[in-house]
């Protein structure tokens, strides 16, 4: 190829052209340039956004044309042979890229109250509750997941992870809730590994040779709601299985099924999976669940309400999945309202309950303050804020909830006018713009985002200083899943919302959610929650958006639930566990 390009100087015969991809083209044409190291390179344009184009404007059209081609890169996973599991060399461009250099902000976030966790109080009930672990050690945790886990750079457990480690690991069901931002992934992702590292794969049926594409048998099947969650799971399972046996793949909707068909053809031991795409996969015969030993449902309550329910209850129920005998179930939240953990029981059997702090409690590391702003006025408000908080060199990024799509854009395209970086992530925005706006605010060239519930629940999102409640939302578990987008593993935050007439449905639980966090409780608070109890306020906030009714932690709104159980409805074979679901004191820690 060097030798037809010196060839090619005036005067010279022309040799006849080779085809050349387009992206080996610049190579071509500049054979010296090194290849980018990582992933995480900056993207070009990113700054070239005119209000106009709002925040989708400098999309880099394709990927930097240095990058070599993705075959040469070995996938890194070892193999199970004959029992022993062998992993596979060290490969150092893809630890940089999974691990990062030391003191990488987006590879390690732990913040200075980190330490604080372990004082939170912890509370693990059912039969034979195992010992928490202290450290990472082995054993109980598998030698290679140990060495995974020191890429990590993580040195000591979390809550959570200290007690799930050795309950996943001794075979239990487990229901676990702990506050935002307190390393619930690890707390599935080490037993699972580790387990998996220790034990290698269940055998699988014998594939069809008739058929040109494999079906694929997870070992793992981790269920979560929105896309840009499943992703970011996988991505963290891509650093704890690395150099193994495990391969993680990942599906979900909005993007494109032929890329995500060909990965799982490269291998599937642990999916992460969004609901929807999945029964698609298993429609088209693609993907198997009979091999199912771990299924893991994150941010269990929003899976099992009543958006995700039908299909939870297929996938887990109506499909070639081990029954709930046959298969470890987990479900992990940082908030599960009563009615949820009564439906939850379906799916468990024998399950450990573990909390860690009271079930829906906020972190102590977020600063709350609530704010009276009448609708007109949120605005300019919101900019008074956004001035005083972001410092000129800070690497502060701010996320602002609205309640609706419309809403989100026109807030951006108010920012932006305003000449703030502002981007926009909400239901209506196809994947790629999605994913695009998330990236930017993450790297920081958009230091504000505006969302909608999309990204309220499970994003790990380095140096997210503030969340602003531009509109309150109507249930106050999620508020606490919107306000822990900051003060993340150890690290402080703050929350502002705005309050006014329009919110008195969540002011109870607001109130308490402040008291109990030791936050100012602003006086129109106060008269607020008077006037609420006066004209019937719904006890806790809960009911609102999505017709769940009843409160979490006993503030009995009697709005109908259409997840109330009736005793008849605990019938069902799973229904065997070591506690009794009528027990108001059934893992709901009294308020
Ligand atoms: N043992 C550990 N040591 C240091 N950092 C950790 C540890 N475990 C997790 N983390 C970090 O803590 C952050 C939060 O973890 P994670 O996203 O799992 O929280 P979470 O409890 O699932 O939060 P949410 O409720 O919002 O889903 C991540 O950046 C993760 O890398």
């Amino acid at each position: 190829m060097e030798s037809k390009m010196s060839n090619n100087s005036a005067g010279a015969t022309q040799p006849a052209r080779k085809y050349v991809p387009p992206h080996l083209r610049a190579q071509e044409r500049s054979p010296s340039v090194p290849p980018a190291v990582g992933a995480s390179s900056p993207m070009p344009g990113a700054f070239t956004r005119t209000p106009s184009n709002s925040s989708f404007a400098g999309r880099p059209s394709k990927p930097p044309s240095s990058l070599p081609p993705r075959t040469r890169r070995p996938d890194g996973y070892g193999k199970w042979l004959d029992g022993i599991h062998i992993p596979a060399p060290r490969n150092e461009r893809l630890e940089l890229d999974l691990f990062g250099e030391p003191g990488d902000p987006f590879k390690q976030s732990t913040g200075i109250n980190f330490d604080k966790y372990a004082d939170i109080p912890v509370e693990a009930k059912g039969h034979n509750v195992p010992e928490p672990i202290i450290e990472f050690t082995n054993p109980p945790i598998d030698p290679h997941l140990l060495e995974n886990i020191k890429f990590a750079r993580y040195t000591t457990p979390t809550p959570v992870q200290k007690y799930s480690v050795p309950i996943i690991g001794q075979g239990c069901d487990l229901m676990a809730c702990a506050q935002t931002g307190s390393g619930k992934t690890g707390g599935f992702l080490f037993p699972i590994l580790s387990e998996c590292f220790k034990n290698g794969p269940v055998q699988t049926p014998p594939a069809n040779p008739s058929k040109y594409s494999t079906k694929v048998y997870p070992t793992a099947l981790i269920l979560a709601p929105t896309r840009e969650l499943v992703n970011q799971i996988h991505e963290e399972a891509k650093k704890f299985a690395y150099r193994s046996w495990v391969k993680p793949a990942v599906v979900y909707g909005g993007a494109p099924s032929g890329e995500q068909m060909r990965q799982l053809d490269r291998g599937c031991d642990l999916l992460s999976a969004a609901p929807g795409r999945l029964c698609d996969f298993i429609d088209r015969g693609k993907i198997s669940l009979a091999n199912v030993k771990y299924l893991v449902l994150d941010e269990a309550d929003r899976m099992l309400d009543m958006g995700f329910e039908p299909q939870i209850r297929r996938i887990v129920q109506g499909c070639d999945m081990p029954s709930v005998e046959d298969r470890q179930t987990l479900l992990f939240s940082a908030t599960f309202p009563r009615e949820i953990q009564l439906l939850a029981g379906d799916f468990l059997k024998n399950e450990i309950f573990l909390s860690v702090g009271r079930v829906g409690s906020t972190s102590e590391n977020i600063t709350q303050t609530v704010e009276w702003a009448e609708d007109f006025e949120k605005k300019s408000v919101l900019l008074d804020i956004l001035e005083g908080h972001m410092e000129p060199e800070s690497n502060n990024r701010t996320l602002i909830f609205v309640e609706t799509k419309r809403m989100a854009d026109i807030l951006c395209d108010f920012l932006l006018q305003n000449n703030l970086r502002a981007t926009a992530i909400h239901g209506d925005r196809d994947q790629r713009e999605r994913e695009y706006a998330l990236n930017t605010f993450k790297m920081g060239y958009n230091p504000l985002m505006v969302a909608t519930a999309v990204a309220a629940r499970g994003l790990d999102i380095p140096h997210v200083s503030l969340v602003v409640n531009y509109d309150l939302p109507s249930d106050i578990d999620d508020y606490v899943h919107r306000i822990g987008r900051t003060g993340r593993a150890g690290n402080t935050g703050h929350a502002i919302s705005f309050f006014n007439q329009n919110n008195l449905n969540i002011v109870r639980g607001l109130v308490e959610i402040l008291r109990e966090a030791k936050q100012e409780i602003p006086i129109f608070l106060e008269q607020s929650l008077q006037q609420a109890s006066v004209f019937g306020g719904r006890g806790r906030g809960r009911g609102g958006s999505r017709g769940r009714g009843m409160s979490s932690r006993g503030g009995g709104s009697g709005f109908g639930s259409p997840f109330r159980r009736t005793a008849s409805s605990w019938d069902s074979p799973s229904n065997s566990t070591s506690f009794s679901h009528d027990s108001p004191a059934y893992w709901i820690q009294k308020s």
